[in-house]
């Protein structure tokens, strides 16, 4: 199982003898000695594999997913569901439906909807969502874990995006909600943004960060957030200054193992975030550039390019507190380019060339498939996948819409040409 990053002349490994988040504990047989480090091991990885300074032609990397993605309903979700299953093992989808997905019940009606949808053959796997409310009870928490379908629970503060209006209003009323949370090992997923009228549009990130997160963390350490698409150094500075993750190393005889996950056990910490295309590759001129640009408008807004330089940084610095989450969020052109236009940007047939793009430009792609392919499994408690996909040094052309049953969306980086072209299997 090993995932190689190949040139045309030579393979070198991105990960050698890696091996799922989910390797057992077993493996610590006494009456070997052990250790805890936090996080050594992705900076001894990264010297390990600072070898691929050629230009690359392609990457062989396993299967992504994407932890943050809305995929809408009937024929809109016809429309967009194949671009995700190409690639993607799974994707955390999103609640935030008309009405929101806030039972057990309904997360399952709507996954069954899903798999209708699915291209045949496929095996793709939707992880279902619950919509938080102020009404939520700890009763539908136990439902949903043991549904085996929902992974998380999504908290949209009331107001802060699309179809948010049932969102928390008060997050003081959901606490029996989170600590059931914690005693399920039930993440939860979070908008973060402060919705008062008086603070300004790029503020909202920061102020949420400083009222509702850090208390929230402080209050309930053990429950497990995912910041989902940050935009901000300061979501950045938060995320790193939660407790981390550690990394268990067995010493000698097992030494050999600080390169091999097969001895070394990692503790993934409680809060890690999510991030979007935009948020790595576009900042708030992209608003602007020419004339209103609708089609890059989403939330939270693009920020100033410090943030976004933030961002890029702590992604491909290898750190494994983030992980892909597109928050792929299709609306059908009218809806984009009108004078009230919806929040949301539809990137998942882009995403993997442009993730590849931001790795590459950083001199960071032995760093890539960490991003897309571990963290997030890891995190989640869940098997990391076993297929591989291929990103080829292809030029190709982002199409200018796609059509639904009802109209067009339009992609991100609508019609221009990108580098990295993602394809399913690799070449044997
Ligand atoms: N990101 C967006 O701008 N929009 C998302 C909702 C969200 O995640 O905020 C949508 O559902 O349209």
């Amino acid at each position: 199982m090993q995932a190689a990053i190949t040139t045309t002349t030579t393979t070198v490994c991105a990960h050698p003898h890696t091996k799922p988040s989910s390797a057992p504990f077993l493996r610590l047989s006494p009456p070997c000695r052990v250790s805890f480090r936090a996080s050594l091991l992705p900076n001894l990885r990264a010297t390990a594999m600072a070898a691929t300074s050629q230009q690359q032609e392609q990457l062989v990397i396993t299967r992504p997913d994407d932890w943050h993605l809305h995929i809408r309903e009937g024929g809109v979700l016809e429309a967009v569901l194949p671009h995700s299953a190409r690639h993607f093992g799974r994707a955390i989808i999103m609640p935030n439906l008309k009405p929101p997905v806030t039972t057990m019940a309904r997360a399952v009606e709507y996954r069954e909807e899903i798999m209708r949808a699915l291209p045949p053959g496929s095996s793709f796997v939707p992880l279902m969502t619950l919509y938080l409310t102020d009404n939520t009870s700890p009763e539908e928490i136990k439902l949903a874990r043991k549904s085996g379908v929902v992974f998380a629970v999504k908290l949209y503060p009331a107001g802060a995006t699309t179809n948010s209006q049932d969102g928390v209003a008060d997050i003081g009323k959901c606490l029996p909600v989170l600590e059931e949370m914690v005693r399920q090992e039930m993440p939860l997923l979070v908008h973060g943004e402060v919705t008062d009228p008086h603070v300004d549009t790029f503020d909202r990130e920061k102020v949420f960060i400083d009222k509702i997160l850090s208390p929230l963390v402080q209050n309930l350490p053990q429950l497990k957030i995912v910041m989902e698409h940050i935009t901000t150094m300061d979501a950045v500075n938060f995320i790193e200054s939660c407790e981390e993750g550690a990394a268990l190393l067995l010493e000698w005889p097992y030494t050999f193992a600080l390169f091999n996950d097969y001895n070394t056990f990692m503790f993934p910490g409680h809060v890690a975030a999510t991030v979007t295309p935009q948020h790595l590759l576009l900042n708030r001129n992209a608003l602007f550039q020419g004339g209103l640009q609708p089609h890059n408008y989403c939330l939270p807004v693009l920020k100033r390019e410090i943030h976004r330089q933030a961002i890029v940084s702590a992604v491909t610095s290898g750190s494994r507190r983030y992980f892909l989450g597109t928050d792929s969020a299709p609306h059908d052109k009218r809806n984009k380019e009108c004078s009230c236009g919806c929040a949301g940007i539809y990137s998942a047939p882009v995403a993997l060339s442009l993730y590849a793009k931001v790795f590459e430009e950083a001199g960071a792609l032995d760093k890539l498939e960490a991003f897309t392919s571990f963290n997030g499994p890891d995190f989640y408690g869940l098997p990391r996948n076993t297929s591989k996909i291929v990103l080829r040094k292809s030029a190709w052309k982002v199409p200018a819409t796609y059509k639904h049953s009802s109209g067009e969306i339009v992609p991100m980086f609508t019609g221009s040409t990108l580098d990295w072209l993602p394809s399913d299997q690799p070449e044997e």
